[in-house]
This record gives structure tokens, sequence and C-alpha cells, in this order.
């Protein structure tokens, strides 16, 4: 990416943080504080229906396929905190992925390192793919314990100029008040969320000037937070193609990979369930965004309830 690619990428970032305009459809950096107007509302729904609503369909149409579930972490099993630190999986939340997981394989897939998720999640059986699908375990195949194994870290070169750029990065925004550097393992995030707003343009600044030090690094966003991370070809919906392929499932017709997620990131999945013309992918949002995800779903609320009721419907299908 060239210098100038960046600034006007930040820049607009930045922008974008800002924008508060209710008529537009916003990018997932602006996330909250936001209102559209009924018949905004309206379109986008019907464009991407509640998968609450639509669940008997969705239903009718797994009918004889094997579910396949991945998930999201913050934003779509955890309420999104001020404190990264402190975004918490509920124990009911856990409770049900647990139950899912009994009945479907289930993965996780986050930005955030898988040692993290997993410290939050705290449930053995799944798939964890952390660093943005860069870190991916799986549980072992001994059934000797309950630890799972690395199966994919396609970024381990990285690790060494992730370690020094969080480094560089923490000394040089200490001064900005609310600034915090996040280490993802193969990532790392930078939070804005409770950096004051007109500190915001400095703190895009800096990471900047740390991408010109570290051109093999690129840019993203989230919400509210900006990330560098390496340049390969890998993000989380290439994580989600690696899952099926290793479950062996890759190229079943039977198969339905269910995804649900609310960050920008999470789009990179959607996009492959969309390419693959198979699965169904749900965003997890109050906002109309622009979305590869066929359906939504509000918040972790209404994420829990149809997971819930994915439960109760397998039970039934098994007579239990
Ligand atoms: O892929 P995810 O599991 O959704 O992780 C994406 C990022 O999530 C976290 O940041 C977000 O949640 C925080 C806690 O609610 C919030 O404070 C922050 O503003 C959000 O962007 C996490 O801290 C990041 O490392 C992840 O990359």
């Amino acid at each position: 990416m060239k210098i100038t690619d960046i600034s006007g990428k930040i820049e607009t970032l930045v922008d974008s943080l800002r924008d508060m305009s209710p008529t537009r459809v916003r990018s997932s950096f602006s996330d909250e504080h936001v209102s559209e107007n009924d018949d905004e509302r309206s379109s986008w729904i019907a464009l991407h229906p509640s998968a609450l609503d639509m669940f008997e369909q969705i239903m009718r149409d797994a009918e004889g396929k094997q579910i396949i579930m991945f998930l999201d972490y913050d934003g779509t099993l955890s309420l999104i905190t001020e404190d990264h630190d402190r975004a918490y999986i509920t124990d009911e939340m856990r409770e049900v992925v647990k139950e899912v997981a009994t009945y479907f394989k289930t993965a996780i897939i986050s930005g955030r390192s898988t040692d993290k998720v997993q410290s939050f999640v705290k449930l053995t059986g799944i798939h964890y793919a952390g660093s943005h699908g860069m870190d991916i375990k799986g549980p072992t195949n001994t059934d000797q314990s309950n630890q799972e194994e690395v199966m994919f870290q396609p970024a381990s070169d990285y690790l060494p100029m992730i370690d020094e750029v969080v480094n560089v990065l923490k000394e040089k925004t200490k001064s900005i008040p609310g600034a915090t550097v996040e280490h993802n393992k193969f990532c790392l995030t930078v939070h804005f969320r409770r950096v004051d707003e007109t500190g915001w343009a400095a703190l895009a600044e800096q990471v900047r000037l740390v991408l010109i030090d570290y051109p093999k690094l690129r840019l993203t966003q989230g919400r509210k937070v900006l990330e560098l991370r390496p340049s390969i070809k890998w993000d989380k919906g290439k994580a989600l193609e690696f899952l099926l392929n290793s479950l062996g499932i890759a190229e079943s017709k039977d198969v339905l990979p269910v995804y649900i997620g609310d960050d920008r990131t999470d789009e990179d999945a959607f996009k492959v369930l969309c390419e693959r013309g198979q699965g169904l992918g749900i965003v997890v949002s109050k906002t109309i965004k622009e979305t590869y995800a066929s359906y939504s779903l509000q918040d972790p609320s209404q994420v829990k309830e149809f997971l819930e009721r994915l439960v109760k419907w397998k039970k039934q299908t098994l007579g239990e």
C-alpha cells in the first residue's frame, strides 16, 4: 500500500467514526448512537430479514444437511464493552454455545488471540480461530485430554514483528488518554473507544506512521478500532474454508455452514458463503449496514435466542 493510500484510508476511517448522519449507511467504525428512518430500516430488513422471524424457513432449508456453526466473539457472543479486557461471555450464553457444540461442529472465529478468546469462552471440544483466523486450534484426536491443538498458523513468521509493533505503538500512544493497544498474537488492535473524539486524529496518525515503517503490515478497521495485521491473503473467510476442508466436508452438498458475526471483518466470511452459494450469513446489527449476510439479528441476546431455538429444533428432530 502506498503512503498516500494509507493517509487517505485513515482520514476516511476517522471521518466515518465522526459521521453520525442518520441518512447514511454506516461503517462498523461508527457503530452506535445511530438511528435510521423507518423506510430505510424496512428496506434493509427486507434484504436481510431477522433470522428469528425466518427461523422455520431456515430450518426447512437445513433439512437433511449437516449444520456447521461459526460464531464470532465480540458483539456476537458478548456485549460490546468500554474495556475490551472485560467483554465477558455470560454463563447463559456459554451454556447455549456448549449445547450447540454438542449437536453441531462449532468454531469460534475472532480477531482476538486464540488464547484470549479461549480464556473467555472456556469450552473444550470446539474449534477456535483467533487473530482473525490466523491461529486455528481444534480438539485433539486422541481423546486423552481436553486440550486443543494447533492446526494452522499461516503468519508465524510475523510474530517478532507484531511484538515489536505492539511495543512501538504502546510507547507512541501512551500520552493519548484512553488509547490502548491490544496484542492479539498475530495481529494487533488499537482501541479508540475510550479516547475523546478530539484525540482520534492524533491516534490514527500514530498508526499511519507505524505503517510507513512496517510496510509488510496492512490496516483494517473494526468497531472503534484500527487493526494491523500481516499482509497475507488470510482472513476469517479463509479460516472458514480451512475448517470446512479440515473437517473433510468442503465439497459436500449436504453441509450448511452458518456464520454469525457483527463486525466488518466478518464480511470476509459472509462473502465466502455467498460465493460458495452455500451456507447462511447472519449479521448482528441494530443499524443498517452494507453486508454480504442474508439474515440479521439485533444483538447478542437475539443470538442466544437463535442458538436456543436451533438446539430445541435439533432435539425435536432427534426425538429427544
Ligand atoms: O472478531 P471479534 O471476536 O468480533 O473481535 C473483534 C475485536 O473485538 C474486540 O474489540 C471490540 O470489542 C471490545 C469489547 O467489547 C470493544 O471495546 C471494541 O471497541 C470493539 O472493537 C477486541 O478487543 C479486538 O481485539 C478484536 O479484534
